[in-house]
């Protein structure tokens, strides 16, 4: 199975992250995520990270930083998840393809709300 490449942006604002609920009608569907998709064709991560969240929350990054790189199988599906943290960045996030989305704190994160490969991001990020 082909390994699927996404870039992942863990958003943050003070003591909180910006996160999202997956469509329902998607993988891992109905999970909390952290903004970001798939890498195209002749994109570099960063490029990836910068196009997704613009198109998915509607904000520009300003910088980000290599947070770690996860390797999951899920069965039907095959991800690498290159995780980076964005502390930088202009606009308001809000859920522009009609996700729900939330800032919530640090500390209120639960890894079973997300998908499965997220919980080594979770530990990582509340230690
Ligand atoms: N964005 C995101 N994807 C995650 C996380 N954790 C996790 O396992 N994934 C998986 C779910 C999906 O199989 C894959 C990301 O795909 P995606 O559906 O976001 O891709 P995309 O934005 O390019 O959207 P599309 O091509 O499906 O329209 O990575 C996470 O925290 N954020
Ligand atoms: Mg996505």
């Amino acid at each position: 199975m082909k390994e699927i490449h996404v870039a992942v942006g863990v958003v943050l604002k003070q003591e909180q992250v910006y996160i999202c609920k997956r469509p329902d009608d998607k993988h891992q569907g109905g999970k909390w995520e952290f903004p970001g998709g798939k890498v195209d064709k002749g994109e570099t991560v960063t490029q990836a990270l910068a196009r997704e969240l613009k198109e998915e929350i509607g904000i520009l990054v300003a910088a980000s930083l290599p947070l770690m790189v996860i390797s999951h199988d899920y069965g039907d599906k095959r991800v690498l998840l290159d995780v980076h943290t964005v502390s930088e960045f202009t606009g308001e996030p809000e859920g522009l393809e009609g996700q729900e989305g939330k800032w919530v704190k640090l500390s209120a994160l639960v890894a079973e709300d997300f998908p499965a490969a997220n919980v080594a991001i979770i530990e990582k990020l509340i230690k």
